[in-house]
């Protein structure tokens, strides 16, 4: 028959790149986002780099995106978690950066649960 039934396996990866992509333009146009939208400079912000091993950031994660560098929604999640864990790592919970973070991890935790239960 046509549609012969493909083994299921733990879950069908076929939607991720379309997922991410639509994640990664939500975070982007997000109102809190502005202080993960580009690379912090070692200029602006001296001493970032010394505290924190595994810089990223929007524009890196659309870099990758862009060129096939995830694999699956499981490696772009872990890549959007590092955004907000150097952001609690560098900035006190109550600053302006600081909430900014936990708004946008807040956010995507619940868009990215939405979008995978559909
Ligand atoms: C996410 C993050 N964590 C810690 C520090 C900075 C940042 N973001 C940069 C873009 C940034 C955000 C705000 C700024 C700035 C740089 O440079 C100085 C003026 O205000």
């Amino acid at each position: 028959p046509v549609f012969v039934k493909r083994a299921k396996t733990a879950r069908d990866n076929n939607r991720d790149l379309g997922l991410c992509r639509v994640l990664l333009a939500e975070l982007e146009r997000h109102q809190d986002a502005w202080p993960f939208l580009t690379p912090v400079s070692q200029k602006s912000v001296p001493g970032y780099r010394k505290v924190i091993k595994k810089p990223m950031d929007f524009s890196t994660i659309r870099e990758k995106l862009v060129n096939s560098q995830y694999q699956n929604l499981e490696t772009f999640i872990i890549d959007v978690n590092l955004v907000y864990d150097n952001c609690e790592k560098f900035n006190e919970d109550n600053s302006e950066i600081g909430r900014a973070g936990h708004n946008m991890r807040k956010f995507f935790e619940k868009r990215w649960t939405e979008l995978l239960k559909q």
